[in-house]
């Protein structure tokens, strides 16, 4: 069942008709709230565009083994690059599904000035020889989202009945983050976890799919599938938005099945969090949403951390235990939640 997910259009939020803008604001309050899951439209993303990450994708995802290998992750201190099949860990087990990760294209931070760990998250990409306008649209197409999605976080706050830069010092100096081309083969004996039930760590996540299905949502308990709309983005809420929200809005619980043997799915995947250095605050949120606040989640295989930069490593550390034991000292052991 797909009908459950809402479809929003941000030209909405745009409009000079305030009676239009407001019932965004109401809808995408509902939205946010009941479901954490809806599909965007209106965003300004051509279908070119849209269409032209998917192929780009296909194409890296057809380079030879050699090829993708010379920039595995495995190799990035800074999670960067790709991973072969089953090589993440979702909820303890392996996923099926390549990808390729870029985050902000910086320099590292000289080993001798980090003084948080989260400090080596920042660094440079892994570009593939093989396909060199990879960088740039890559990079264009992340600039392209991030405007998005600071949009969408202001009308998320004014859904919130704040002002609409009430998160504004939160990404003063530029959110953190994070695009994915994912492959997902179909399924094979064995098991179909393309990528196991997760809640992802940042303020929002936007998802491009191609045509085949496989993303679900939990709502109520139940799996619910949120199929591909054509031109339109899927947006999630993520734990930032817990956190500041004081648990009135959830971070979504969401997965994706294998599609069946035979059939391959491709997606994109773009995570806006706040930048590293941030703390999340708790929003002072009016009376009547107050009631409905009861805190975040506290789950201890998954604690929500207000310290960005802390939130975001915890994820990278439990997807990516190869790059965890390379160049980070945790223990297997420490990983295992
Ligand atoms: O591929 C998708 O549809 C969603 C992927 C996802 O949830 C993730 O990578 O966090
Ligand atoms: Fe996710």
């Amino acid at each position: 069942m797909s009908s459950s997910v809402p479809v929003l259009s941000l030209a909405d939020y745009q409009s000079t008709d305030n009676e239009t803008r407001l019932s965004f604001i109401r809808q995408l309050g509902a939205a946010a709230r009941d479901v954490g899951f809806f599909y965007l439209e209106g965003h300004d993303l051509s279908q070119a565009e849209q269409d032209d990450i998917i192929s780009l994708s296909k194409s890296f995802f057809a380079l030879n083994a050699k090829e993708k290998r010379q920039v595995k992750m495995a190799n990035s201190p800074h999670f960067r690059g790709y991973n072969q099949t089953h090589t993440e860990l979702t909820a303890g087990a392996l996923d099926f599904r390549e990808q390729f990760d870029i985050m902000d294209e910086l320099p590292a931070v000289h080993s001798q000035l980090v003084t948080q760990e989260w400090q080596k998250l920042i660094g440079p990409n892994q570009w593939p020889d093989a396909m060199p306008r990879m960088r740039s649209t890559l990079l264009t197409w992340q600039d392209r989202l991030t405007k998005v999605g600071l949009t969408l976080l202001s009308a998320l706050c004014e859904a919130l009945e704040q002002p609409a830069d009430a998160l504004q010092p939160t990404v003063q100096n530029g959110p953190y983050r994070h695009t994915k081309l994912i492959k997902y083969p179909g399924s094979e004996s064995g098991g179909n976890q393309g990528v196991g039930a997760h809640k992802d760590p940042g303020y929002l996540t936007f998802v491009l799919q191609g045509e085949h299905s496989g993303l679900e949502v939990e709502i109520d308990n139940e799996w619910h599938s949120v199929s591909p709309r054509k031109g339109a983005l899927v947006v999630n809420i993520g734990e930032l938005l817990e956190l500041a929200s004081d648990g009135y809005l959830k971070a979504t619980n969401h997965r994706v099945v294998s599609p069946p043997t035979g059939v391959t799915r491709y997606s994109s995947a773009f995570f806006m969090a706040a930048q590293l250095d941030a703390d999340i605050p708790v929003l002072a949120l009016p009376e009547h949403l107050k009631r409905l606040a009861h805190g975040p989640s506290s789950d201890p295989a998954n604690p929500l951390l207000r310290k960005v930069g802390e939130n975001v490593l915890k994820g990278r550390k439990r997807s990516h235990p190869d790059v965890t034991e390379n160049f980070y000292n945790d223990t297997p052991q420490q990983l295992s939640a």
